[in-house]
């Protein structure tokens, strides 16, 4: 299947011969499994609820999706930078800038999460001029809203498995950046929402799962497609590890909207309208947008009162 029918339908694929390191991949999720291992006060140190620029830890059923609780515990990284000063505090997304959050009993994660991060972002930028030519564009078309880095965010993933509940690991969502590179341990969970339904995407190993994000289907008009999924809860005594890189691009990009050669154009299929998720062509909306739906805790903490600086939020590019 080429690079554009499957960026196209159903949206996902595989993407092998990386060159990513085999054993860095298992040592990333053994790190994750000891992370969640550590006792309640350690991750409550860091909790997410702590930082206005959502780093850090939540626990299970802290994280909400279509307004339900998720049973599962995550770890969430962005890019290590230090956070704007108030008085160049303009818009509300200008706070997703700041610091991590790490656990101080598991030294060891930083260099290996933000290695990863970086390695992704490379993968992340290669891919993306593979996108803009199989559309017919010039290869660097989305540099522009790309330099001199991305918006990237990590984040490790732990599914506990259990009976009782409505199933909902992750509920049906679509991730709001350019693209996420996935990295499974070997359970499966993770189903998309293609013409058959709910069809498992199941782990595959040395490959990551890619998919398109909000952002790509902004720029193609709907060509290429942010698809739903979620994950299943797995049953009891399974435990299930996932690492989600999502790449964006700068915050205060807004996302080129593309021409298409008409034989392209003819297919694009618009944008689905949501009123549950309208999409933002300004980056920085379009993430803190499913940044607080999500984090309720964080949004009522840190974006209760708006900016004593703030200016109006943009429109729509004409
Ligand atoms: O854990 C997974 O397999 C997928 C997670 C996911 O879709 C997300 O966090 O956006
Ligand atoms: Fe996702």
């Amino acid at each position: 299947m080429t690079l554009r029918r499957a960026a196209r339908d159903p949206g996902f694929f595989y993407l092998e011969n990386t060159g990513l390191d085999l054993g860095q991949q298992s040592e990333l999720l053994a790190l994750a499994a000891r992370l969640f291992a550590l006792d309640d006060h350690q991750k409550q140190a860091v909790q997410m609820v702590h930082s206005p620029h959502f780093r850090g830890y939540n626990r299970v059923g802290a994280e909400l999706t279509r307004a339900r609780p998720d049973w599962r515990e995550q770890f969430d990284i962005m890019a290590e930078e230090p956070c704007l000063p108030d008085a160049l505090l303009h818009q509300p997304w200008q706070r997703l800038q700041g610091p991590n959050l790490w656990p101080s009993a598991l030294p060891e994660l930083r260099g290996a999460l933000l290695g990863w991060q970086a390695q992704l972002t490379l993968v992340g930028l290669t891919l993306i001029r593979s996108f803009a030519e199989t559309l017919a564009q010039a290869a660097d078309v989305f540099d522009e809203s790309l330099s001199p880095l991305p918006y990237r965010h990590t984040k490790l993933i732990h599914y506990p498995g259990r009976h009782e509940g409505d199933g909902q690991g992750v509920g049906a969502h679509k991730d709001p950046g350019y693209l996420t590179l996935l990295l499974q341990d070997s359970h499966g969970g993770l189903e998309v929402l293609t013409e058959q339904g709910w069809t498992p995407a199941p782990p595959r190993a040395g490959a990551l799962l890619v998919n398109i994000g909000e952002l790509l289907e902004l720029a193609s008009n709907g060509y290429l497609k942010a698809t739903l999924h979620r994950v299943v809860t797995p049953p009891p005594g399974v435990s299930r590890l996932s690492c989600a890189f999502f790449m964006a691009a700068r915050l205060d990009a807004t996302v080129p909207l593309l021409t298409l050669p008409p034989a392209l154009a003819t297919e694009a299929r618009g944008l689905q309208s949501d009123p549950d998720n309208p999409l933002f062509y300004q980056v920085g909306e379009n993430v803190l947008k499913g940044r607080l739906r999500s984090h309720p805790d964080v949004a009522a903490r840190h974006y209760a009162t708006p900016l004593a600086t703030a200016s109006a939020p943009t429109g729509p590019p004409s």
